[in-house]
């Protein structure tokens, strides 16, 4: 078997941490099978802006493009906040210039930290949807884009081949689960809205096995607390996704433990948690290092079919949390180190 290349964004702030993390309980899972990797480290975020000048240098930009999957941590922080680039830029540009235009974000309730949920069991069971979020255009990508003491302009743009290509993964996708897609929207305000449902109606001529049904941003926000487990595929565009999957996560218990997978047409997928670098834990040694080690199971499932691994993997990180071995963000009192070490006993077993 060919040994794949892992290209490794450490990122900042807690981003080395769990990234260190994830690739202990990927090397200690792997043991004993024929999955051979080799892991390339680039620099990028704020750590490339110390030192190289930018955040996303060309050689990291090479690397991932020759790579057989990307992991990525988590970039910026106060450090680089008043940076004349800043390394939200950076993470912007690479999605871009990898064509990574579709970003899943899974919300499956785990039934142990469906305990550690703030939303009532009663009301989150049975919840599982992915949100597939556009991601190389929409507001984050919109020019003119101006700041002057006086005004500031963010430009939203959608052409209708961008729509069509996100909302072709979120139908596919809903194939392979419940055959069920919402369209999340501001249709009544905005013109990209209004093509956005223009082109989904269209699209559901294709897939008449798959109920469509039609929501607006704010009323989706609702209901994401309140009936969760009434959605199975969202497809929506890149603000609003960024916005809805950190409040999905809130289900689940914690930010720390949720994954995504970015793809395009062609070349590597990126995987990366959802969450940022996260100041105000970093260095005290307890991040949740959950997303980090799913997001390395969703890289194995997508990019290297190494499904044996992956459920080893996912076994591995349930018996843990049903230990109660977890860190803070999810009521625990264990440190990452003490988590990975339980884990990783875990897949030893
Ligand atoms: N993909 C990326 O690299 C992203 C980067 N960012 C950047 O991250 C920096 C911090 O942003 P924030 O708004 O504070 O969002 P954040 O997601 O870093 O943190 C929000 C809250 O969640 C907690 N949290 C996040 N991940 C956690 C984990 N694994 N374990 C335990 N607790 C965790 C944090 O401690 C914090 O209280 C900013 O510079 C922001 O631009 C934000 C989102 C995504
Ligand atoms: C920092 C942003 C550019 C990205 C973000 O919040 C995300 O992708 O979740
Ligand atoms: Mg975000």
């Amino acid at each position: 078997m060919k040994t794949k290349k892992i290209a490794v964004l450490q990122g900042d702030y807690i981003g080395p941490e769990i990234m260190s993390a994830g690739l202990e309980v990927l090397e200690a899972a792997r043991q004993g099978t024929d999955f051979e990797y080799q892991i390339h480290k680039y620099n990028f975020g704020g750590e490339a802006i110390d030192k190289c000048g930018e955040p996303l240098p060309q050689s990291t930009i090479e690397g991932c493009k020759s790579s057989d999957a990307i992991l990525l941590s988590a970039i910026g922080g106060p450090k680089w906040d008043k940076a004349s680039v800043r390394p939200e830029a950076g993470l912007l540009t690479i999605r871009n210039e990898l064509g990574l235009f579709a970003n899943i974000r899974p919300t499956k309730i785990n039934p142990i930290l469906a305990r550690k949920s703030p939303i009532k069991e009663e009301v989150i069971q049975n919840t599982d949807f992915v949100i597939v979020r556009e991601l190389t255009s929409g507001i984050y990508f919109g020019t003119p884009r101006k700041k002057d003491e006086h005004e500031a302009i963010d430009t939203s743009s959608y052409t209708v081949e961008e729509i069509e290509r996100i909302m072709h993964i979120g139908f596919e996708m809903s194939m392979h689960r419940k055959k069920h897609v919402t369209v999340v929207d501001k249709a009544n305000v905005l013109a990209t809205s209004k093509l956005w449902r223009e082109v989904a109606q269209k699209m559901s001529n294709e897939y008449p096995q798959v109920e469509v049904d039609y929501c607006y941003v704010d009323a989706a926000a609702m209901k994401i607390i309140t009936q969760p487990s009434s959605f199975d595929v969202v497809i929506t565009a890149n603000l609003f996704g960024d916005i809805l999957s950190d409040e999905a996560s809130v289900l689940t218990g914690s930010l720390g433990t949720i994954p995504s997978m970015s793809t395009g047409v062609n070349g590597p997928s990126l995987y990366e948690p959802i969450h940022g670098s996260a100041p105000d834990i970093a260095g005290k040694g307890i991040a949740d290092p959950i997303s980090m080690i799913q997001s390395i199971e969703m890289m194995l499932r997508e990019s290297f079919a190494e499904y044996e691994i992956a459920d080893r993997i996912a076994r591995a990180v349930e018996q843990t949390i049903e230990t109660g071995i977890v860190t803070p963000d999810l009521g625990g009192k264990a440190t990452t180190k003490e988590v990975i070490e339980q884990i990783i006993e875990n897949l030893r077993g």
